[in-house]
């Protein structure tokens, strides 16, 4: 699914809203009797009409061994093509590796999209980017409270903080349209430099429910002209009491935010 037909579904729905696919078998209902594709299946069925991309996290599929990978190609075969599929794999290794790691994603499991941990540098991110129509979402600033550790240390050659070389360093080497970066919604202060930083890129944040972060913050410092955000939620839809009442709420909340930041498409 490339930009324009992505930022078309955005209009569509009027909702960015991305639903991350981390099943625990410990927090699934008993009534699915631990049946994980019954359980994504039904959180796919009471969400499609909200959402316009689903994020399975592959640590949750590769935990539970070859069921586990028959289970992610199933869930995936089962959202179909009408949603951008995120595979979040958090890769990144030297070329050779990193090529396989693509092939992984986008040719075995047919993802549009896989998240890229940059630390390796640029021939570790390059493979991503060779597929054309599929995109490699690169971390910039994570969710995490250890994301201070590195990616907020100011960097004495630019002055800048790491997050923002990195960001600048990686535009280098592709282009909106097959690049995005992963922007936590916990740090929301961060925003109106991160959409400085990168104006036209779409950034896939994770981190509200659970976690705690701040969705109209995000909509507020970080939309651009299409919309530009990917707001991705896990726990919060997947174990709420009605999942589907859990989606719809949170796509009301971003057709409020494209009404108010983006009046002229969201008519
Ligand atoms: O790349 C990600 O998706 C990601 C980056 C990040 O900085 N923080 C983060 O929480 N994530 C992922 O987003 C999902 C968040 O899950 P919930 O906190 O349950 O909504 C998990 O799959 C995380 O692995």
């Amino acid at each position: 699914m490339d930009r324009a037909e992505l930022f078309q579904r955005i209009q569509q729905k009027r909702s960015f809203l991305c639903v991350g696919l981390d099943p625990d078998p410990d927090r699934i209902p008993a009534s699915f009797d631990g049946d994980v594709l019954a359980f994504n299946r039904s959180i796919i069925d009471a969400t499609r009409e909200y959402a316009v991309a689903y994020k399975p996290n592959t640590a949750f599929y590769e935990a539970l061994g070859l069921d586990g990978m028959r289970i992610l190609h199933a869930t995936i075969d089962y959202i179909g093509r009408d949603h951008l599929i995120i595979a979040d794999a958090k890769r990144g290794d030297i070329g050779n590796t990193s090529g396989y790691y693509a092939r992984f994603a986008f040719e075995t499991l047919g993802a549009d999209a896989i998240t890229v941990a940059p630390y390796m540098g640029e021939d570790s991110v390059r493979p991503f980017l060779s597929y054309p129509g599929k995109w490699a979402i690169v971390l910039a600033v994570t969710s995490n409270e250890g994301g201070d550790d590195f990616q907020h240390t100011v960097q004495q050659d630019t002055g800048t903080a790491l997050y923002d070389k990195v960001m600048r360093r990686v535009m280098e080497w592709g282009s909106p349209d097959q690049l995005m970066f992963v922007c936590g919604a916990t740090r929301a202060e961060t925003f109106s430099t991160l959409r400085s930083i990168a104006p036209d890129h779409f950034f896939l944040v994770p981190g509200i429910g659970a976690q705690g972060g701040d969705l109209q913050a995000v909509c507020r410092f970080g939309m651009n002209a299409q919309c530009g955000l990917l707001v991705n939620s896990s726990r919060g839809i997947l174990y709420a009491q009605d999942p589907a009442r859990a989606a719809r709420e949170l796509q009301q909340e971003m057709q409020s935010a494209l009404e108010n930041y983006l009046p002229e498409v969201s008519q």
